[in-house]
């Protein structure tokens, strides 16, 4: 049996939408040589396979027995990670306000879930395995997908702030004023967090990082010396 590197590290960043997990995520990899995972583009990508091939998102059955059909491949460097469904480049209709407002629906699908969930845990074995280790991001990894990680990390931040931070990115794209998106964004966490298989939740052994009244590159830093911290300790 093949086993991880030694000094591999896998860390799982958790939290709901707008609390910095992509941006943080991806920094920290970039910074420490580790790969990255988005969960929530897998999620995203397959949620938009079924809109494309007209599955109707709301019937569960249906998103049941369609889930095993698209090919969903990621690629794992921070510094270009990218998204294809069946070869076809799903970086930028994954973003789109329709599989947003869909992506929920979707993902609470168990079959769906479980489908992923193989994915994801074998993205991080062969990180484990090939490289220096991952930054899986999502919201139910800490909990579900790696119980084991070596750290897990919980960001939260407040509605406002989160709303805030949200709406400038859409800003000249789909124009969303700031109450419209916290409606959305606060709809979509209690969806999240509500549904049956492997909500959005905070594990036990999770460290909570509030990020409301922190810069990105604060939550980056502290998220550094964590995962520092935790390679120290294991020497
Ligand atoms: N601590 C922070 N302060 C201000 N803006 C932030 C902070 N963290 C993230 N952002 C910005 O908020 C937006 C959402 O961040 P993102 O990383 O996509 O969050 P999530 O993945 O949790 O949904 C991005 O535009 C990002 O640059
Ligand atoms: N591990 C995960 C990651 C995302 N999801 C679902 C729930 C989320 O609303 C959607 C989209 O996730 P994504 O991280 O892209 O969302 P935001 O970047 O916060 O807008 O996917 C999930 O169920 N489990």
């Amino acid at each position: 049996m093949e086993t991880a590197a030694p000094s591999a590290v896998i860390v799982a960043i958790d939290g709901p939408s707008g609390t910095g997990k992509s941006s943080t995520s991806k920094a920290v990899a970039a910074k420490l040589g580790l790969r990255y995972l988005d969960t929530g583009a897998q999620y995203r990508a397959i949620t938009w396979w079924m809109i494309s091939n007209g599955v109707d998102t709301d019937d569960a059955q249906a998103v049941a027995v369609a889930a095993g059909k698209p090919s969903i491949v990621s690629g794992t460097d921070p510094a270009a990670p990218t998204i294809t469904v069946d070869g076809l480049d799903a970086a930028g209709p994954i973003r789109t306000q329709e599989v947003t407002s869909r992506v929920s629906a979707v993902s609470a699908v168990p079959e769906v879930r479980t489908l992923i969930t193989e994915l994801q845990r074998a993205i991080a074995a062969e990180a484990a395995r090939d490289a220096d280790g991952i930054v899986v991001e999502g919201r139910d990894i800490g909990t579900t997908v790696l119980p084991d990680a070596d750290l897990k990390i919980f960001l939260t931040a407040s509605a406002e702030a989160r709303a805030a931070r949200r709406s400038g990115e859409l800003r000249g794209k789909e124009a969303a004023d700031l109450a419209a998106t916290k409606a959305a964004l606060i709809r979509r966490d209690a969806a999240d967090s509500g549904r049956k298989t492997s909500p959005l939740a905070k594990a036990g052994d999770a460290v909570e990082v509030d990020t409301t009244e922190l810069t990105l590159d604060q939550v980056i830093e502290c998220v550094v010396t964590l995962v520092e911290e935790k390679r120290a300790g294991r020497k």
